[in-house]
């Protein structure tokens, strides 16, 4: 696996604060990875520090085989960040503002709209961003940050203060922006949302990155007993869960079953001890 980005004892800190704590970090060509953690818990530091935004107290980040810091011009043309939708130039439209960062990288005008429409904003094109809701908003700063086709994108809480219906909707998009190799990393407080969208999941908490695997390893590990929900509400606790369903189904009790595994709302329990709050 080729290294899109090194990361090696990474740290910040503000005072006594250690807001990003000796982190380790290897992510592969092509990867989607998910940086997961609480309120404060340093992943957008983490991040600032990866992109060539804020300079490490310690420990180095290298993208694409160039060091983060201090900010690298080689790297800009090649990285995508994707700003907070408060960030936008005031009173553009959304296609005038894509349009600008088209021409900031020497992107052409149509590649811009082909953006637009992938992002499903071509109806909105001609709205003022101020105009724009919340999800067309992410949208619209999605499609900015990779206007000129880097090939390794970082996005910040990119479904952050997005009602559960349109943080769903952002998700298919956000599923196909690795599809042609493209790198993607993107912090999010949602543990369904990591699982749902992420290669690999770096779970952090106190600046320190507790742990960075598939989210099928992270609930494997846990070693946690399956549940199995029947529909009249008894619930069988096993480790044996293909035995378990095996038998319901000779008794033809399989109808309406829910099986469930962990989560990795489970798997922070396990590492910290303490219930995980987005
Ligand atoms: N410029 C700064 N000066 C002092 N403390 C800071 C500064 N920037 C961040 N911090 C602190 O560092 C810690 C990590 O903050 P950070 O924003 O990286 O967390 P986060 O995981 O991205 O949180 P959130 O999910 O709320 O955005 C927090 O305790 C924060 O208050």
């Amino acid at each position: 696996m080729t290294a899109a980005i090194e990361v090696i004892g990474l740290t910040k800190t503000y005072g006594d604060l250690r807001a990003v704590d000796g982190v380790d970090l290897t992510v592969g060509e092509g990867e989607f990875v998910g940086i997961l953690g609480p309120n404060g818990a340093g992943k957008t530091t983490l991040l600032e520090m990866v992109e060539g935004l804020r300079e490490p107290t310690a420990g180095s980040a290298s993208v694409l085989g160039l060091p983060a810091w201090p900010r690298n011009a080689a790297l800009l043309p090649r990285i995508g960040v994707q700003l907070q939708a408060s960030s936008f130039f005031e009173r553009l439209t959304a296609r005038e503002q894509i349009h600008t960062f088209a021409s900031l990288y020497g992107v052409a005008a149509s590649r811009a709209d082909e953006w637009l429409e992938r992002v499903g904003l071509v109806e909105k094109a001609d709205s003022r961003v101020e105009q724009l809701s919340g999800g067309q908003a992410q949208r619209l700063s999605i499609a900015c940050a990779l206007v000129h086709d880097p090939e390794v994108v970082f996005l910040d809480e990119p479904t952050a203060a997005l009602d559960p219906q349109a943080r769903r909707n952002l998700w298919d998009l956000l599923s196909g922006i690795n599809d042609s190799g493209r790198t993607v990393v993107l912090t999010t407080h949602y543990m369904d949302e990591a699982e749902a969208l992420a290669d690999r999941v770096a779970i952090m908490d106190h600046g320190k990155l507790l742990v960075f695997d598939t989210p099928a390893a992270l609930i494997h590990g846990l070693d946690a007993p399956t549940r199995i929900t029947l529909t009249d509400g008894e619930v069988l606790t096993t480790r044996e869960p293909a035995v378990e369903i095996a038998r319901l189904a000779e008794q033809s009790r399989l109808d309406g079953v829910r099986v469930q595994t962990g989560t990795l709302e489970d798997v922070f329990l396990d590492l910290t001890g303490r219930e995980y709050r987005a």
